[in-house]
């Protein structure tokens, strides 16, 4: 029998309370909001990130996720306890000392940090895995790093050999990002059975042309990956 949970749909960027309302009732599990991320198209002040949340956990389907490059656990432990957020991503190349000193001020969140796969297929962090586990991280998050050294919505596809190897080497179970859309689902079968894999997380495929969200997209992609809301998205409206 298999006890894994359904998989999650995270949908990244959100920066109006218009994105919050298309990403739950097209079917996401997760939003992503972005805070410390210096010069990004979403970056949301601390009292932006704070409403945002609220309009996510509103919904009652919506669970927020602050995604972040912020290596300062002070700082970010502050953040997440203003917005009330108990999902933080640490989408940069944070260190394990870095992850204990948030789990000491957090003992209750879910920390998520991602795992960079460079062009070549190896991980960056590789060496560090063990130790991100015994500083109390909770979930990986593997995504691409691009050879110029782009982090973060590259739009760039992982292989997916590579990803269940990486995989196979992780004591934590993990989320999957980097280019993904509804049709790569078919690519990624072995990965989706890999008793680790937990959801996906995406950014570009959730858009138009223009960058905005659309319900299509979404509802689309929590078909093709058969996330734990695609069939009947149900959310609360005001
Ligand atoms: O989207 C960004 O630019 C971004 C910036 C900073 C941290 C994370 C960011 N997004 C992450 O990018 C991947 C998916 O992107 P895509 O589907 O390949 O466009 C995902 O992990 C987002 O959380």
């Amino acid at each position: 029998m298999n006890s894994a949970p359904a998989p999650v749909l995270k949908v990244c960027g959100a920066t109006a309370p218009h994105d919050i309302e298309v990403l739950a009732a097209a079917g996401a599990d997760h939003v992503g909001l972005w805070h410390g991320v210096p010069g990004g198209r979403a970056d949301l002040t601390g009292p932006g990130l704070a409403a945002l949340a609220a309009a996510a956990r509103a919904t009652g389907a919506l669970e927020p996720v602050l995604v972040t490059f912020l290596a300062d656990p002070d700082a970010l432990a502050d953040a997440a306890r203003r917005s009330g957020v108990t999902h933080l991503q640490l989408h940069a190349y944070q260190r394990p000392d870095m992850v204990r000193a948030l789990r000491a001020a957090l003992p209750d969140a879910v920390l998520i940090k991602v795992l960079h796969l460079a062009p070549d297929g190896g991980c960056v962090e590789r060496p560090l895995i063990k130790a991100y586990a015994r500083a109390g991280a909770d979930l990986f998050l593997f995504d691409a790093a691009t050879g110029d050294g782009r982090v973060g919505s590259t739009g760039v596809r992982l292989a997916g050999r590579q990803v269940t190897a990486l995989a196979d080497r992780c004591p934590l179970p993990f989320w999957l990002a980097g280019g993904l859309d509804p049709a790569s689902s078919a690519d990624y079968a072995d990965v989706a059975a890999h008793p680790g894999f937990r959801g996906i997380d995406v950014d570009t495929a959730a858009r138009d042309a223009a960058g905005r969200f659309t319900p299509d997209a979404v509802a689309d992609l929590a078909r093709a990956w058969g996330t734990a809301r695609h069939a009947a998205p149900a959310v609360r409206t005001s």
